[in-house]
C-alpha cells in the first residue's frame, strides 16, 4: 500500500488542513499518515481559537512514523519558528520521499496562520527541502516581498522561489477580482514551465483547496509519479471538486472530494506526462 504523510494542522470543521488532506490521500487512493502542528477551532468562516503542539511532542510523532514505509510528504499550518526548524530537522533525518511545501501563511478569511517572525526561517530552513513548493498568489508576494503587477512578475518570482531552493515551483493564480480564467504558473526543475488556466466559479465552497491541491501533488508523487504529471493531476483534481460543490456549511464550505476522486477514474488517462 503506497502511503503519504501530511505535517499539518487540523481545522475543527473538516474543510481544510489536515483533514482536507487525509480526505484528498483517500481519494487518491493513498494510505495517509499526519504529524499534527496544532489545532484551529474554525467556523466555516473564520477561526476562533488556536493552540500549537510542542516541539517535543511534534518531533514524538515524526520518531513514531519511521517504522512505516512513507513515500512522500508536505507540510501545511507550521504556526511559528520553533515548529519549522523541528520540521525541517526530523524531516532531513527521515527518509519519507519527496516533500510538497505549502506555505499556509493566511486563509482565505484573513486569518494568519504563520507568525511574521517565523518567514526568514521557512525561507532559510523549509524552501530548501521543497521538491514542489505550492504558494498562492498573495502568499508568494509575501515571501518574496514585492507585489506581481503582470505574468512577467510571476515567471520571475517563480525564479526567484526556484533561487531560494526550490526544486519546482507552482505559483496559484489570482482570484480575487472574479476575473474568468485562474492562471495558475508552473516552473519545473530542468527549467521548462507552462500555465494551467481553469475558469473561475463563483462559489463559497472552495475551503481547502489549496490544501488538496498540494496533497494530490503529494500523493500522485508517492505513486511515483513524475513531477509535471503529479500537478496536472492536482489541477484536475480540484478543478472538478470545486465544480459539483457539496451542501455543507451555511456559506462558506469544503470542496468535494468525492467528486474529485471520480475524475480519476472517469480520466485516468488524459493527463500527459
Ligand atoms: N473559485 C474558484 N474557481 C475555480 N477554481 C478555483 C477557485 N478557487 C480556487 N480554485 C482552484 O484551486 C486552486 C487552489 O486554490 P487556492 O488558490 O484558493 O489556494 P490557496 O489560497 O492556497 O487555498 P487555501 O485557502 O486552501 O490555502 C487554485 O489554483 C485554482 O485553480
Ligand atoms: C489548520 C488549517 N490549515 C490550513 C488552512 C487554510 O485553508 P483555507 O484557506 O482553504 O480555508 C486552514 N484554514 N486551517
Amino acid at each position: 500500500m503506497k502511503q503519504a504523510l501530511t505535517i499539518a494542522g487540523f481545522d475543527s470543521n473538516g474543510s481544510a488542513g489536515l483533514a482536507a488532506d487525509l480526505h484528498s490521500f483517500y481519494a487518491a487512493g493513498i494510505y495517509g499518515h499526519g504529524v499534527l502542528t496544532g489545532v484551529v477551532a474554525e467556523n466555516a468562516t473564520t477561526i476562533t481559537a488556536s493552540t500549537t503542539m510542542s516541539p517535543s511532542f511534534i518531533k514524538e510523532e515524526f520518531d513514531d512514523l519511521a517504522e512505516f514505509h512513507i513515500t512522500a510528504a508536505k507540510t501545511g499550518m507550521l504556526a511559528n519558528s520553533d515548529i519549522i526548524k523541528t520540521v525541517a530537522d526530523c524531516y532531513s533525518k527521515a527518509t519519507f520521499g519527496p516533500l510538497v511545501v505549502d506555505p499556509v501563511i493566511i486563509t482565505k478569511r484573513h486569518n494568519r496562520l504563520l507568525s511574521n517572525d517565523a518567514f526568514a526561517n521557512f525561507c532559510h530552513q523549509l524552501i530548501p527541502l521543497a521538491t514542489v513548493l505550492t504558494p498562492n498568489f498573495t502568499e508568494a508576494e509575501e515571501l518574496l516581498n514585492h507585489d506581481f503587477n503582470n505574468q512577467d512578475d510571476i515567471i520571475t518570482g517563480a525564479h526567484q522561489l526556484q533561487a531560494m531552493g526550490a526544486q519546482n515551483v507552482v505559483i496559484k493564480g489570482s482570484h480575487d477580482h472574479n476575473q474568468p480564467l485562474i492562471h495558475n504558473y508552473v516552473l519545473l526543475a530542468d527549467g521548462t514551465d507552462f500555465w494551467m488556466d481553469n475558469r473561475f466559479v463563483k462559489t463559497n465552497k472552495v475551503n481547502g483547496a489549496g490544501d488538496s491541491f498540494s496533497a494530490i501533488i503529494t500523493a500522485e508523487l508517492a505513486k511515483g509519479q513524475p513531477v509535471a504529471k503529479a500537478i496536472k493531476r492536482a489541477n484536475q483534481f480540484v478543478d472538478v471538486a470545486i465544480h459539483h460543490p457539496l451542501a455543507v456549511g451555511q456559506n462558506f464550505g469544503p470542496i468535494n472530494h468525492w467528486a474529485g476522486e471520480k475524475s480519476f477514474t472517469n480520466d485516468s488517462d488524459s493527463i500527459d506526462g
